[in-house]
């Protein structure tokens, strides 16, 4: 029996701030990852179109958050789009959809996981789902490098790293893009997976399901 998941439409959200386009281009990373699953579509928006935006936000199946870190947290115009989310968060119009998010910056750590911690919080706070990498590390063995997925060991979400005398146009690196991408695909197919189990119209596919597994 195949247990693919079937194409189940959903939108994704990719909303995100980059003051000098190295983010940017992590962001749309992630938004070829979403594309690559059937029936996934994207909402792609920086945070400042976001402000404007919170009505189709409510209709999303899940958002992505991507920020830089800059002075070891989110840019601060990310922050004020957070700031600007005090009607979804007191109406609950967020809860129960899937989040998840990613974050660059100049250096290998940077303190990139405070950004992450802070989009998990915030999404906590709106009730949301997280979902993390679900990568391994990459490059920390003998045989490792900087060409791994996930070169730079974050759990929580993906992380890229700019070196701050390049232009967007060479960084992030293509290791740190691909990391990227694999969110965006994971987070799509979670998504997938979370919205089929609350359709009451598949529910003739469980007894299958079970069947097969007994
Ligand atoms: C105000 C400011 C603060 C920054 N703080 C950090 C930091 O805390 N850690 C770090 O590794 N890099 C830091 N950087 C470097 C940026 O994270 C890096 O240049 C990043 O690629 C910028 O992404 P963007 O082009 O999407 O804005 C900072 C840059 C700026 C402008």
């Amino acid at each position: 029996m195949n247990h693919e998941v079937p194409a189940i439409p959903i939108t994704v959200a990719v909303l995100f701030h980059s003051g000098f386009g190295h983010t940017a281009r992590q962001a749309e990373a992630v938004r070829r990852g979403v594309e690559r699953v059937a029936g996934a579509s994207v909402l792609f928006l920086t945070s400042d179109e976001a402000q404007g935006r919170l009505d189709d936000l409510k209709l999303v199946d899940a958002i992505i958050f991507g920020a830089p870190t800059y002075m070891g947290s989110v840019s601060g115009r990310f922050k004020t789009f957070m700031d600007s989310t005090s009607k979804p968060y007191a109406t609950g119009a967020w809860k129960d959809k899937i989040a998840a998010g990613f974050t660059n910056s100049g250096s290998k750590s940077g303190d990139k996981l405070a950004t992450l911690t802070q989009f998990a919080i915030f999404a906590a706070q709106h009730r949301m789902h997280w979902v993390n990498l679900g990568l391994p590390s990459g490059n920390n063995s003998t045989y490792g490098s900087d060409h791994d997925l996930n070169r730079l060991g974050f759990w929580l979400g993906a992380a890229a790293q700019s070196n701050n005398d390049q232009g967007p146009d060479f960084a992030p690196p293509e290791s740190d893009l691909l990391t990227a991408e694999y969110l965006g695909e994971r987070v799509a197919r979670v998504t997938q997976q979370f919205v089929r189990g609350r359709l009451p119209a598949v529910e003739g596919l469980l007894p299958d399901i079970l069947e097969s597994t007994s």
